[in-house]
């Protein structure tokens, strides 16, 4: 099966919503994925094999499938070799995995992961990173592509504005297209991204979240009063 690949300067948008959100369902995010496409969206990140599967009925754009699975708080984007394979038999074209330092459930090393990636589908992998290390060490392991995914969320409070210090560091130093996501809230978040080096870019939330936008909304209400 031939499958899609990120165009340098991409927008690809997340379609992502929690168990708490109304839009949580394949059908909701398959809705999402079809209103990025007509603004103009390259590229789709879905979670979960039935969201995959629901957005690869709709759309033809390359799908960044992750599955998230377990503690937040630890290794739970894609966070094994079965979850993989999960998504990519959904439908996705690329798979993303946390790449961070941190022990990962399965107790192996990430280069095993991608490696049974790319020996059973033959398909990219992103590497979720949060440092230029891990990024760097992503790419020793065999990543396809590099994203600042995790920056800010591995200890600690994420600050509001997104990393593009790291996008700039990262593209600086890899030899693979590096992807910039988290917290890329404007338009102008997304084009200082490309500046500095980013070959494509995800925002998820700013697009697909409208119940994190309303509390944002709500709290800046508030403040006011
Ligand atoms: C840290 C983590 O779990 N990130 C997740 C990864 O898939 C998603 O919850 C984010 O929405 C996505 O990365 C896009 O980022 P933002 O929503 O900030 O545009």
């Amino acid at each position: 099966m031939s499958r899609a690949t990120l165009p340098a300067g991409a927008l690809v948008v997340s379609c992502q919503a929690h168990a708490d959100s109304p839009l949580h369902g394949p059908q909701w995010m398959a809705l999402m994925a079809m209103a990025a496409e007509a603004g103009g969206a390259q590229g789709i990140r879905a979670n979960g094999p039935a969201d995959v599967a629901a957005i690869r009925a709709v759309t033809r754009l390359p799908i960044i499938g992750i599955h998230k699975i377990g503690d937040p708080r630890g290794v739970f984007i894609t966070p094994t070799a079965a979850a993989a394979d999960g998504v990519v038999r959904a439908g996705a074209d690329i798979v993303a995995i946390d790449a961070t330092t941190r022990p990962r459930p399965d107790g192996g090393p990430l280069a095993a992961q991608i490696r049974h990636i790319h020996e059973t589908w033959d398909v990219p992998v992103m590497a979720d990173v949060d440092t230029l290390d891990a990024g760097l060490a992503a790419r020793a392991a065999g990543a396809d592509l590099v994203a600042t995914t995790l920056a800010g969320y591995v200890g600690g409070t994420a600050p509001d504005e997104p990393d593009l210090r790291l996008v700039a560091a990262l593209a600086d130093r890899l030899d693979c297209p590096v992807v910039a996501e988290g917290r890329i809230r404007t338009g102008t978040h997304a084009r200082l991204a490309r500046a500095a080096g980013a070959h494509a870019v995800v925002v998820g939330t700013a697009i697909t979240n409208p119940l994190e936008l309303t509390k944002r909304f709500v709290r800046a209400m508030d403040d006011g009063r």
